[in-house]
Parts: C-alpha cells; structure tokens; sequence
C-alpha cells in the first residue's frame, strides 16, 4: 500500500493552476489588498536602494579617480549606509506583514476546509486515506503557507531588484547589457526543465507521503494484532518500503532543484567575463565614452542582478511544488456532499410516526445491489427488532433511516415526509444510536458521555452513567483520559459509554445495533431495566444475534440477504417454522450444549 504508483505529468501553469491560483487570490488574499500595497511599496524602495547605491558607487569611484574630497568621499559612504539601512529596515517590515498575512490565509483556509470536511458524506472518509486528508490540513497547507509568506514576498523583492537594476544598466550601457542577455535563453530553458521534473516528482512525493501516514496510523492503531501475530518484522519492512520511496523521491525532487544555482553560477561567470572583456574593450576604445568606474559600477550590477536572479529562479523551482500542493489542498473543495439540506426542507415533523421503507434500493457496490425494493414499516412509539445472518443489511437499514447513506430508489419516509425532505440535522437530531463500532474519544468517560449532549447538566449526565452501570467507573477514574480511541477501556465498558450517551441524548426514536453484545450476563440484566425505561413511548430498533434478547420486541423482521423474508412477534415466528425458528434453534441448542 506503500507503493507509488507513477503520476501523469501535467503541463506547466496549466489551466488548473491558474485556476487554483485565481482561487487562493480571491478567497484569501485579495482582502488584504491594503497592506499588499503597503509591501509592494517597501520591496520597491528595496529596489530603488540598489539603483541609488550603483549610482553612488559610480560617482564615488570617480571622486576616488578623479577630483575627489575625503569630505565628499565621507558624504558618499554616509550616504550608502543610509541606503542600506533602509533596506534592512524594508526587510525586517516586509515579513512582519506577509507572515502575519500568510498565517491569516493559511488560518483561513483551515477553518474553511474543517468545515467543509464536515459536511462531506460518510462514503467520502470510507473511501479516502486519513493520511491524505491529515496530509492536506496539516503539512501541505503549511507549506504553502510558508512559501506564500516568505517566498512570494521575497520573489516579488527579488524581481523588482532584477528589473531595477537592469532597467538602470540598460540606461547606462545599453550594448554591454543587451551582451548579457545572450545567457537568458539558457536559464528559461533550465528553469522549465527544473521545473517540469519537480512538478511531477512533488505530485508523486505527496502522495507517497499520504500512503506512509496511513501505514503508520494502520499499525500504530492496529498494534493488538500486530503484535498478537507477532507480525513487527513485516511491519517495519513495510514501512520501510514508505520510507524508502519518500526518501527516493526526495533525493529526486532536491537533487533536481539543485540544478538551478550551478546553472545560474556557470551564465553568471560567462556573463562577467562578457562584461570585463567587452567593457574593457569599450574603456580602452574612446568612442565609446565609458571609463573605468561605469564599468565597475557595470559589473556591480551585473553582481546585483544575479544574486535576486538566482533566488528568482529557485523561486520557480519551488513554484512548481507549491503548486501541486495548493491543487492537492483545493482539491478537498471539490469533493461535494450528496446528502445535504433540501432548499425547503423542514425542520420540524412528528417523530413519533411510523417509519416505513418504501421499494428501497440500496448497493454499496453498483455491481452488488443490497436491497432491491425493500418495504418494511417500523410502527411508531414501538420497539421493533431487525435479525438476520450476518451481512444481510441490518446495520445498513439504520444507516439509511439517519441518512448516513442515501438510498438509490424508493423512499423511507417518517409518517408521511420522505427523509430527503427534512434537514438533515433535524432529523438526525431525532435519533439516539447506540453503534456497532463505538467511537470513543480521548478524553474522560465523563466528557465522552457528555459529548452528544454538550449541554446536559451534571445531574443528568449522572443519571445517564448509572442507568448504563457505568458510574462506578467515573468514580474510579476521574478525569483519567481512556487513551486513543477508547483504548485503556474493556469492550464492554465502551459500550456502557455508548449505552450511556443513548440515555443522555434521550432522542424520540433509538437504534440500537447490537448494543449489549459485550456485556455479560449478569451487566445486561442490570441494564436491561433502564434500557426497557428508555424505550417507553420511542420509536426503537434493535439489531441482535442473540435472539432471547429481543422476543419481547413488538414486530421482529428477519432479513436474508438483503430481502425480508419474515416478519411479526417471536411467538407467531417460531409456530411459522421458518428461518427465524431456525435461528432460534440454533442458538438454544448452542446454549444448552446441545
Ligand atoms: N461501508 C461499506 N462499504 C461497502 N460495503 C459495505 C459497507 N458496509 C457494509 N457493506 C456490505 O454490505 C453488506 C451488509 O452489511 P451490513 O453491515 O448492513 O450487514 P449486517 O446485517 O448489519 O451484518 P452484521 O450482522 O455482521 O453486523 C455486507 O455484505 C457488507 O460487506
């Protein structure tokens, strides 16, 4: 799983990324436009620093050469350590703002994807990594921060020198300058080069990051087994085959990117030696008008221009991978939620109706349908049970009915308001689930109770954790936290939690799917008196294997593969002889040792 499968290259500043851009410009920085202006202003004194400073150097060579002064000497070095000075001031300025700025954007960008992440379906996290998506919250939306505080700020100063400085040689010796520019051809080339190869390899080395995440969270969570098999040798050569891959790809990203400075070294001493020999040539030939000092102040620029030239181009180099990121982080946006409010839904119905499955068509798999015009009713203020052999669609019906999923033909609706017509937090609102796989937090059994019903009075969440026989527990362990995922607690005390924040939420209508499995005998009788409280005058649906507890449910449906092939109350099923008698049966016959 670690493996990287090679990406397609993708043209340079395609259409997607200017697009994302465009995206990232409007969304979360264009609102800064004012302090934009500001920096723009400071980098632009910055380049003026470096047009004054070659001025003063040439006329300062020439008091040197020529007619000079100490005092007029003394003036011009005055005068440069101003120059400079206000540079450094510039330099300090210009980050104060566009880190703060950039930390604003990257805050913002966060805030809107936790949100957006949200309301994405469930389908959505059971088909995408955890690591990609830590991947895109976490590392790679800070790099982009980094680089669009740090390095735009300073490429923009980098360029406006370039321009500057060059603008100014142009003026001063247009014919030496324009023999300079032979190298320029050179470098684009180069950069495009640099920049197409980071381009794919960044694409790669992101997602082979994210498949290395996911392998750790897979082992870390899953160590129980890991080291039950005593599997620890397989998992770190696992591992290592991330390790290696990332380490690969890095070396190829680095090492690519590495071609830029000797690059640009290698034109930068052709171009000197170009300015020494032609400028030499153009002070020893008296028509061209040029002295020793404009050629030194010419090579000075020449110097001036390379240095930010130099950075500009690592600049674009590092564009590139920027880019894959921000398309990787936008990426997320473009994944759109299928279960989401109606434009009129409503927000209030009769909870305590009927809920009736209608011809419902379901498949998680296109090619493996799981209901295919299911009609069953679970009669309100009831409590109705839902058997069946493993894998026969039981948990799935709940899901359905909260619309974790939504169904692909047919209609569930409570009394007469199909469930797509309601909002979805209404509705979900409705509903206290006790789930197969419980997801405990860590943090305290209290604050984990707590956590459906953040507003429940402490006399409330008390009476929660006794009725589930889990308060003795919290008297023990106070504020302990239960570790990741619950992990310091029994399978049984997790679903005592879940039991408990059941009875805290104390919703109109109440699944519970397999919601006492882990308990022993002996806690499940305890509990079973407050879970009968519970029930009283709610909409409730079990889902149970072990049959002796649900034959006092009011209706009992039998599913098989997907289809209902029974239904009615535990005495009427056994006389019928049929699956459910089977099953019953059997499971007698198990406990008996029979
Ligand atoms: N998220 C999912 N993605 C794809 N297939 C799924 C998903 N959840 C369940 N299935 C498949 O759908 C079928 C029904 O699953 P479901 O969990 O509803 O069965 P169940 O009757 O509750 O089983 P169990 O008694 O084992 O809990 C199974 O074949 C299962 O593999």
């Amino acid at each position: 799983m670690t493996d990287t499968p090679k990406e397609k290259r993708g043209p340079l500043y395609s259409q997607a990324d200017r697009d994302n851009m465009r995206w990232f410009w409007s969304n979360y920085l264009r609102k800064h436009m004012g302090k934009l202006l500001i920096v723009l202003a400071m980098i632009l004194v910055q380049g003026v620093v470096f047009q004054q400073f070659l001025s003063m150097t040439e006329n300062g060579l020439r008091v040197i050469f020529e007619r000079g002064t100490l005092r007029e000497l003394a003036m011009v070095c005055l005068a440069v350590f101003f120059l400079f000075a206000v540079r450094g001031l510039m330099s300090y300025l210009v980050p104060l703002v566009t880190v703060r700025m950039a930390n604003q954007a990257i805050f913002e960008m966060r805030r809107d994807m936790l949100t957006h992440l949200m309301k994405l379906d469930l389908a959505y996290f059971e088909r995408t990594k955890s690591g990609e998506i830590i991947q895109r919250i976490v590392s790679q939306t800070q790099t982009l921060g980094m680089f669009v505080g740090l390095g735009v700020a300073n490429a923009v100063r980098d360029a406006v020198t370039v321009i500057i400085v060059s603008g100014y040689l142009i003026y001063k010796n247009p014919i030496l300058f324009g023999t300079a520019v032979v190298v320029l051809p050179f470098i684009i080339w180069v950069m495009n080069y640099v920049s197409d190869r980071v381009k794919q390899a960044q694409g790669e080395a992101e997602t082979a990051i994210a498949n290395y995440m996911n392998g750790i969270e897979e082992t870390v969570t899953g160590m129980r087994t890991v080291k039950i098999s005593s599997q620890e040798d397989m998992e770190v050569s696992r591992l290592m085959q991330g390790t290696k891959s990332i380490r690969d790809l890095l070396n190829r990203v680095q090492i690519t990117q590495a071609l830029v400075m000797p690059s640009i070294d290698l034109s930068s001493a052709f171009v000197y030696v170009l300015v020494i020999g032609g400028g030499g040539y153009m002070v020893l030939r008296p028509e061209f008008d040029v002295d020793g000092a404009g050629i030194i102040t010419f090579l000075l620029g020449m110097v001036m221009v390379f240095d930010p030239a130099r950075l500009l181009a690592q600049f674009f180099g590092g564009l590139q991978a920027n880019l894959v990121l921000l398309d990787r982080v936008r990426g997320l946006f473009h994944q759109t939620p299928t279960i989401a409010d109606h434009a009129e839904a409503l927000a209030e119905f009769d909870t305590r109706a009927d809920i009736t499955l209608d011809k419902v068509r379901f498949a998680y798999d296109p090619e493996q349908p799981l209901f295919d015009g299911l009609d069953l009713t679970f009669a309100g203020g009831k409590v109705s049970a839902i058997v069946g052999a493993t894998g026969s669609g039981k948990t799935t019906i709940l899901s359905l009915l909260s619309r974790l999923y939504d169904t692909q033909g047919g209609e569930i609706r409570i009394g007469d308001t199909p469930i797509d017509r309601l909002k979805v937090g209404s509705l979900r609102g409705a509903f206290s689930v006790v789930a197969q796989d419980i997801v405990i937090f860590n943090a305290s059994i209290w604050d984990n109770i707590r956590y459906v019903r953040p507003d429940a009075t402490e006399a409330e969440v008390w009476q929660a954790a006794e009725d589930a026989d889990i308060a003795e527990l919290i008297r023990r362990r106070g504020d302990t936290p239960v570790g990741p995922k619950g992990a310091q607690l029994s399978g049984g005390q997790k679903q005592r939690i879940a039991i408990a924040r059941a009875f805290l939420r104390d919703a109109p209508i109440l699944l519970l799917d397999e919601a006492t499995s882990a308990l022993d005998q002996a806690t499940e009788e305890r509990i079973k008196a407050a879970l009968t409280r519970l029930t009283k005058g709610k909409t409730t649906i079990i889902v149970a294997h072990r049959l002796s507890s649900i034959s006092d449910a009011d209706r009992i449906f039998v599913l098989e593969g997907g289809r209902l092939v029974e239904d009615g109350q535990h005495d009427e099923l056994l006389a019928e002889n049929g699956l459910y008698a089977q099953l019953y049966k059997a499971q007698k016959r198990g406990y008996d040792g029979r």
